[in-house]
């Protein structure tokens, strides 16, 4: 049975009694009434628009309306189940963007572009991701204040991480790193013996077993993962589902926001369209975008906020000459499987043994409760093992499990081409097989997100530029280096781990000694793969920074009433998955529209443990 089958089969049984409780209550979002008026107009119910929303209308006072193009949760019961997320990729969930074809980089991808799937339902990209929960390093929000970012210190940030978190895990449950009150659980699934292991070869190389959510990142640790109860906890299910009731608060999917309304430099309201027909609504205070890297410029240049020639280009007035949509960065990866000689790994057939199934379906626990991301390294490329007023170069993720065995699933969503997947992609069930997934935290390689036209409804021009800068590959080879010396380690020889030279497309860059600098390289720019963590478009900068979008209120320069609250606003992409910096950004957005300090209580606390 294929792993597609097994997670509908429990995606059907785990579902069936909630949707059955669910059915008799649950109304049609996408036709609730709107009022003329509201006085938030929140757009993009994702990781940061969710909080966003939910926070705003604790103020009984404040009426609020979120708008979302895509639809409930619901809808796609393989949402909740851990396992199954690779499969909600390409589903109607998905918005399905393509990048341009990248030039030098995705080598062996169709065109040479790279998917980029993203959530288009209650929930955002956190109802689709792969549900890793790390917030970054206290350096890279050190520099996000050093260059202009008043009030995004470290410092500054940790009392909305601690805010949001009700960290399930029990070690970490004292931690004063990590919060014990907020909605959204944090859990450490342990899947293999393997995750042990990687975490002690790193410790054989001089790196520290680490909390990378804790008082220090370098090193490596276990997974702490958005998981609650062997179902994922998207910011839908953590923030909105609970509040979804407040009378305050009006939230309506399968609503495309097409334009902010501007009048006189003041953002009014905004166009969408429902059920096919044009709707205008008002806000008597503010709009905030919150559609995510892609959407947020896409719309803000849609409404004439946006670098002058290109909008003359598209023929958009110009409201605000500003660089929306510039300073595109990403995280890439680049999967090296190896084999080993001792069955530990998690292999196709025990995920989908009917012993794995039941026990999802009775215990909610077992491979299809959890992520197959197990543990994580986070490294400097010089090999330096303890941290030293640097953010890290390197993120090694490690998966337990080969992962890219399923031809369709992976042909699918990676956009492999068919003689990649047919030739070199031979999966022997008679090896077990684990991924290095080693991770570019810091790319020198900044891209661009253009319109193609003015029609709301055309995907913009993604364009990442993937390892356009030489040294983003020389970081990535320096990564290499550091898996040959992992593979070397005492612990891990004894599994008689072995780099899998079939996997490593041997084939296609055998024109380089194997293991080369020359052969890295090809491989490199063969296989590179998003991590899905497109940051940056709108950027947040002091006033005076003409690469900036957003001042540090996140206010759109220039414009009243009007501002950008997700991923497309951080500084820097953070050496993290950005899931978590994402919720982050979304509760101390409300607390700067709201004009209040939510977290006055957890900064004392901090304060005493001189944090
Ligand atoms: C496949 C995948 C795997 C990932 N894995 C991880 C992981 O394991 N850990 C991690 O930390 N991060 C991960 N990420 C990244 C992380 O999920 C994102 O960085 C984060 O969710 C971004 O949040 P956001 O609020 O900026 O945007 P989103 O969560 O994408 O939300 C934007 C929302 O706005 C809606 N929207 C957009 N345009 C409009 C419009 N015009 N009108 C109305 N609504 C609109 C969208 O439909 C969407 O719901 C992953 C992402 C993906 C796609």
């Amino acid at each position: 049975m294929s792993r597609i089958s097994i997670a509908v089969v429990v995606a059907i049984f785990a579902t069936a009694a909630y949707l059955y409780r669910e059915s008799s209550r649950k109304s049609d979002l996408s036709t609730v009434t709107l009022n003329n008026t509201y006085d938030y107009i929140v757009v993009g119910a994702g990781s940061a628009g969710s909080v966003i929303a939910t926070r705003l209308s604790e103020d009984r006072g404040s009426n609020v309306l979120l708008l979302e193009a895509g639809g409930r949760e619901e809808e796609n019961p393989l949402i909740s189940v851990p396992a199954a997320a690779m499969d909600v990729q390409k589903s109607e969930q998905d918005w399905q963007y393509f990048t341009e074809p990248q030039k030098h980089a995705c080598k062996a991808m169709n065109e040479n572009r790279s998917y980029w799937p993203r959530g288009y339902v209650l929930g955002g990209s956190s109802a689709i991701n792969w549900m890793v929960y790390m917030r970054g390093n206290r350096h890279d929000y050190d520099s996000w204040a050093a260059e202009g970012c008043d009030g995004w210190s470290y410092k500054d940030v940790l009392p909305y991480f601690i805010k949001s978190e009700n960290i399930q895990i029990p070690e970490f449950k004292t931690s004063k790193y990590h919060g014990k009150n907020g909605p959204l659980y944090v859990t450490g699934p342990t899947l293999t013996p393997l995750q042990e292991k990687y975490i002690q070869a790193g410790q054989q190389l001089g790196y520290n077993f680490v909390d990378c959510n804790g008082e220090d990142q370098i090193g490596f640790c276990r997974m702490q993962a958005t998981i609650h109860k062997g179902v994922r906890w998207s910011t839908y299910q953590a923030f909105l589902k609970p509040v979804m009731t407040r009378s305050n608060l009006h939230v309506a999917t399968h609503s495309i926001v097409t334009k902010v309304m501007i009048e006189n430099k003041k953002a009014v309201g905004v166009e969408l369209i429902r059920k096919g027909r044009k709707v205008k609504v008002y806000a008597n205070k503010e709009v905030i975008l919150s559609g995510g890297t892609i959407n947020s410029p896409q719309t803000l240049m849609l409404s004439g906020i946006g670098p002058r020639k290109h909008l003359e280009e598209m023929g958009i007035d110009v409201v605000a000459d500003l660089p929306v949509g510039n300073n595109l960065q990403d995280h890439i990866l680049i999967p090296v499987v190896h084999s080993i000689n001792i069955s530990a790994a998690l292999t196709e057939e025990k995920g989908n043994a009917v012993q794995s199934v039941l026990q999802y379906l009775l215990f909610k626990s077992g491979y299809i409760a959890a992520t197959v991301l197990e543990a994580m390294g986070f490294v400097y490329k010089d090999g330096t093992t303890k941290d030293d007023g640097r953010s890290p170069d390197i993120q090694l993720h490690f998966m337990s499990a080969h992962g890219l065995t399923e031809k369709g699933k992976a042909h699918i969503t990676m956009n492999y081409r068919d003689d990649i997947m047919n030739s070199i992609f031979t999966y022997d069930p008679a090896k077990e097989t684990i991924q290095f997934l080693p991770t570019l935290l810091h790319p020198k390689s900044k891209g661009t997100i253009r319109l193609k036209s003015k029609d709301p409804f055309d995907h913009p021009v993604i364009d990442p530029k993937y390892l356009e800068d030489p040294d983003d590959v020389k970081t990535l080879i320096a990564a290499m280096r550091i898996i040959e010396k992992l593979v070397d380690t005492p612990v891990l020889k004894e599994i008689g781990i072995q780099l899998d030279s079939k996997s490593t497309m041997e084939e296609l860059c055998d024109q380089h000694t194997f293991r080369s600098d020359a052969f890295w390289d090809c491989y490199i720019r063969h296989y590179t793969l998003t991590v899905y963590h497109p940051t940056t478009t709108c950027r947040m900068g002091a006033l005076d920074d003409p690469t900036a979008v957003v001042d540090p209120s996140l206010r759109v320069r220039g414009i009243s009433g009007l501002r950008v609250a997700d991923a497309s606003v951080m500084r820097n992409v953070p050496s993290a998955n950005t899931n978590a910096a994402s919720i982050m950004i979304g509760e101390k957005a409300a607390d700067l529209i709201r004009g209040k300090d939510s977290v006055q209580d957890i900064k004392r606390i901090l304060q005493k443990s001189k944090l």
